[in-house]
């Protein structure tokens, strides 16, 4: 199964896939794809912790806004990927962290099987009602460093609640690399899915567009979180032949 790990800059994503290696390596066989614009940084800092084989550990060096080498033009990712696959099979799980991006950047469900999104709770209790397709619908919504809501001033159990509420029912952890119980939470879901996965139950899902559109003449009925519009909807009122395929 391949995971994507997406989510604005300095969330904790590397920090969460090192505890991942952590507590997985002995258990299932791993690997990790890095998602930096001008660096391997990512890749250094994961090697350097020693969670895992540096050898399964593969930067790609993306050169342009994160979100083309994971959605747009997922090539350099998908080679990644494949390399790590041939190389150590059989993979259990391909781990694939983006470069810190902004809440608009998903992955395409030509590159990964499922999907996590991270937010946390330095970055401001209001981030999750600003909304967007990680946050509404990947598989998985993180609430990292939990630790630091009393420094920062963010009521935590809110910040979780209303991101329950922009995801209709689609799970949501609240992480601290400092709380074990978070951690195994966290843990159980990556298993969880990937036995769902083995056992053919698990979809890779588009979490959607980035900005789903409507139309002036109808009614806009979609509050942030929703589904968004299907094609045939979002055009249902369209004259044929004036929108491109
Ligand atoms: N207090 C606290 N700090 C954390 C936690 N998780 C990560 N951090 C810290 O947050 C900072 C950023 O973590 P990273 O894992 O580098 O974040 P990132 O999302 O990979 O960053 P980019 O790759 O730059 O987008 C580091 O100083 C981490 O030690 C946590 O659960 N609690």
């Amino acid at each position: 199964m391949r995971l994507g790990v997406a989510g604005p800059v300095g969330t904790g994503k590397s920090s969460l896939i090192a505890t991942l290696c952590r507590r997985l390596a002995d258990r299932i066989s791993l690997a990790v794809v890095t998602n930096d614009i001008y660096t391997d940084e990512d890749a250094r800092f994961l090697r350097a912790a020693g969670v895992l084989d540096p050898e399964r550990i593969r930067p790609v060096e993306t050169g342009a806004c994160p979100h083309t080498a994971i959605r747009d033009d997922v090539t350099a990712n998908l080679l990644a990927a494949e390399d790590l696959e041939a190389d150590f099979a059989p993979l259990d799980l391909v781990v694939i962290e983006s470069g810190g991006d902004n809440l608009t950047a998903t992955f395409s469900p030509a590159l990964v099987d499922a999907q996590l999104f991270v937010l946390d709770v330095a970055g401001g209790g209001d981030v999750v009602r600003k909304g967007g397709p990680g946050i509404a619908r990947a598989d998985l919504l993180v609430v990292n460093k939990t630790d630091l809501g009393p420094y920062v001033g963010v009521d935590v159990e809110r910040m979780v609640r209303e991101g329950r509420e922009a995801r209709a029912g689609r799970p949501v952890v609240a992480l601290s690399k400092h709380d074990e119980a978070s951690v195994q939470e966290l843990v159980d879901w990556v298993l969880g899915t990937l036995a769902s996965y083995r056992a053919g139950g698990h979809v890779a899902v588009d979490p959607g567009p980035m900005a789903p559109h409507f139309h002036a003449d109808e009614e806009h009925e979609h509050a942030h979180g929703d589904e968004p519009h299907t094609h045939a909807e979002q055009h249902a009122h369209a004259p044929a032949g004036t929108h491109p395929a």
